[in-house]
């Protein structure tokens, strides 16, 4: 029996709040079987696609709106918001919760403010470099502030506690082996063992720009003997690739087993979302970096500390060409050095223990 008997845990909205979260459950689980582990979530939210499925109880909070400033929050806080506190609070009674476990999206602002009133611990995890508003929120609440990445100068002040722990990752990626993985990653997407791979995914959503340079590329990177593994998003339209490529171009809409992708590629095309940005630099592939160029350069802000590390490229939406493409990716992929002082900078970047750090981090936190 471990120190813990039940927890909460918060997290919600876009994938990048849900599958820290999933990870940490399943690395809760494997360590202490006994816990029960109840998960607030909003009607509508993607929460109720991955956490059921996923095999735990999720319980619904009513939804309100988040405000979109800190100081707004504090000062203002909407009737709604306290509504779902509230509800958020029968929860935790109910299952008598030891602590919340917050993972940010605006589903956790309601599981902090409910045991702030109860004067229960509260650790909060950030996955992104920089904060995102219903974290912010929650660390006035709490000093047990866990963080992905280092911070920057910028969040020196609203980061000021915060211990790095990593992001926990789902145990298929962190305990990749690439290389060992290599030959039958490739032949499970049809690809050859003897070729290089470029893999591309922009993302949960995907990416109609990258979806776009890389289609405008296919004919020279194959030409040039470059296998391209696409995965262009569910959500997206899906971009017409030439068909008659003489090396092999395989284009999906979505992957579930991100680590076969990561184990067939040489080198990977991305955006900077914070969960694709922990899990390549992680497993130590050396990755092209092009953020989404909106939402406050989130993106950019992950993506950058483990390029300067020397773990990647970064390149603007907006100067990502087929030409580009075709000048960056050949003369990288013709130099294995390089690629391989790419891997492991990217290696000595990222961690794999994220999931076990938070762990330990929320047992001194309930310890306290
Ligand atoms: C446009 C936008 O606002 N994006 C945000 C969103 O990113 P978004 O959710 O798009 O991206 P992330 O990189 O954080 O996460 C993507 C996750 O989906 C998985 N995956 C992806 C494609 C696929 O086919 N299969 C699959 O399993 C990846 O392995 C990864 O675990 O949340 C992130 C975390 O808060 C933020 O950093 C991003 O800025």
């Amino acid at each position: 029996m471990g120190p813990l008997r039940s927890v909460v845990l918060c997290g919600g909205g876009t994938g990048g709040h849900i599958y820290p979260l999933l990870a940490f459950a399943d690395c809760l689980r494997r360590h202490d079987p006994g816990v029960r582990i109840t998960c607030l979530g909003t009607p509508k939210g993607l929460e109720n696609e991955l956490i059921p499925p996923a095999g735990y109880d999720l319980r619904q909070i009513p939804a309100y709106q988040l405000p979109r400033s800190v100081n707004m929050g504090l000062v203002r806080t909407p009737d709604r918001m306290w509504k779902a506190a509230r509800a958020a609070g029968k929860v935790i009674d109910e299952v008598a919760a030891d602590v919340v476990v917050g993972f940010g999206g605006y589903v956790s602002v309601p599981g902090y403010l409910a045991a702030w009133r109860r004067e229960m611990p509260i650790v909060i995890h950030e996955v992104n470099v920089p904060p995102g508003v219903a974290n912010r929120l929650g660390m006035k609440f709490t000093k047990n502030i866990a963080v992905g990445f280092p911070h920057q100068p910028a969040q020196a002040e609203a980061l000021r506690d915060a211990r790095v722990v990593g992001v926990p990752l789902r145990r298929g990626i962190a305990g990749l082996d690439r290389f060992a993985m290599r030959a039958a990653a490739r032949a499970h997407f049809g690809l050859r063992p003897d070729l290089p791979v470029l893999f591309v995914a922009g993302g949960s959503q995907g990416a109609r720009s990258i979806n776009l340079a890389v289609s405008g590329a296919a004919k020279e990177l194959s030409r040039n003997g470059v296998q391209v593994l696409h995965v262009m998003g569910a959500r997206n339209e899906p971009v017409p690739v030439p068909t008659d490529l003489p090396v092999p171009y395989v284009a999906l809409p979505y992957l579930s087993e991100m680590e076969l992708g990561y184990a067939a590629a040489d080198l990977m095309l991305a955006r900077g979302g914070a969960m694709t940005c922990a899990e390549v630099a992680a497993i130590g592939l050396p990755t092209i970096y092009v953020p989404y160029p909106h939402s406050n350069q989130e993106q950019k802000r992950n993506a950058l500390p483990v390029v300067e590390a020397g773990g990647g490229l970064l390149v603007d939406d907006a100067e990502l060409t087929p030409d580009w493409l075709e000048r960056t990716v050949l003369p990288l992929l013709r130099d294995p050095q390089r690629l391989s002082a790419m891997s492991h900078a990217a290696a000595a970047y990222g961690r794999r223990d994220g999931d076990v750090a938070l762990l330990n981090f929320v047992y001194e936190a309930v310890a306290r």
